[in-house]
C-alpha cells in the first residue's frame, strides 16, 4: 500500500469532504487525490493559523474538516488553536507530516521536530503517530476523539511512515 493513498483512503473513510492544506514534500502526493475528488473542497493557505480559522467555520457550517500542514506550521497556528478551537471546544483533524524526527536530513528542520509533542502536549491536543498499516484507523479514530473532545486531534507522520511503502 502506497503511504500516500493510506492517508487519503484514511481521510475518505473518515468522511472529510474539507481541507485546508500548507504544502509539505511528504504530503505532496496527496493533494492531487483530494483536487481530483469531487466530495472534497480543498483549500490551499499560506499560514496554518489561516486554515485553523477557515476550518473551524466549514466545521460549524457542517463540513467535516481536516487541515494537512508540516509539524513546523504548529508554531505558527499556536494561538489560533489555544483561542480558538480549545477555547469554543471546535473539533479539527490535524494531518501532520512529522519532520525533524528520526530520519530527517535538513537540520533546520530539528528545532520544531523535537519539541513537537511536548507543543502538542502542552495545547492538550491528543496526538497519534500510526502506522501505513494503522494509518486509516487512526485518522478515523482522531476524528471520533476530535467530536468527543470538541478539540483539536492530530495524526503525526513521521518520517519513517513515508520510508515504510
Ligand atoms: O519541502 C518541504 O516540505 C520543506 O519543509 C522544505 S525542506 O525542509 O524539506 O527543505
Amino acid at each position: 500500500m502506497d503511504a500516500s493513498v493510506a492517508v487519503f483512503d484514511g481521510l475518505k473513510m473518515t468522511g472529510v469532504d474539507f481541507v485546508v492544506s500548507v504544502p509539505c514534500i511528504n504530503l505532496k502526493e496527496i493533494f492531487p487525490m483530494i483536487d481530483d475528488d469531487p466530495t472534497m473542497l480543498h483549500i490551499p493557505v499560506t499560514r496554518e493559523e489561516e486554515g485553523v480559522g477557515i476550518c473551524a467555520g466549514a466545521y460549524m457550517g457542517g463540513r467535516i474538516p481536516a487541515m494537512l500542514m508540516q509539524n513546523s506550521g504548529l508554531g505558527n497556528s499556536i494561538n489560533a488553536l489555544a483561542s480558538l478551537n480549545n477555547l469554543f471546544q471546535i473539533p479539527l483533524l490535524l494531518i501532520m507530516s512529522h519532520r525533524g524526527c528520526e530520519g530527517e536530513t535538513i537540520c533546520a528542520q530539528y528545532p520544531m521536530g523535537q519539541m513537537t509533542p511536548s507543543l502538542l502536549d502542552t495545547l492538550d491536543i491528543p496526538y497519534i503517530v500510526p502506522t501505513i498499516d494503522t494509518v486509516e484507523d487512526a485518522i478515523h479514530y482522531a476524528w471520533r476523539i476530535a467530536i468527543e473532545k470538541k478539540r483539536p486531534v492530530a495524526v503525526l507522520l513521521e518520517i519513517g511512515f513515508w520510508e515504510a511503502e
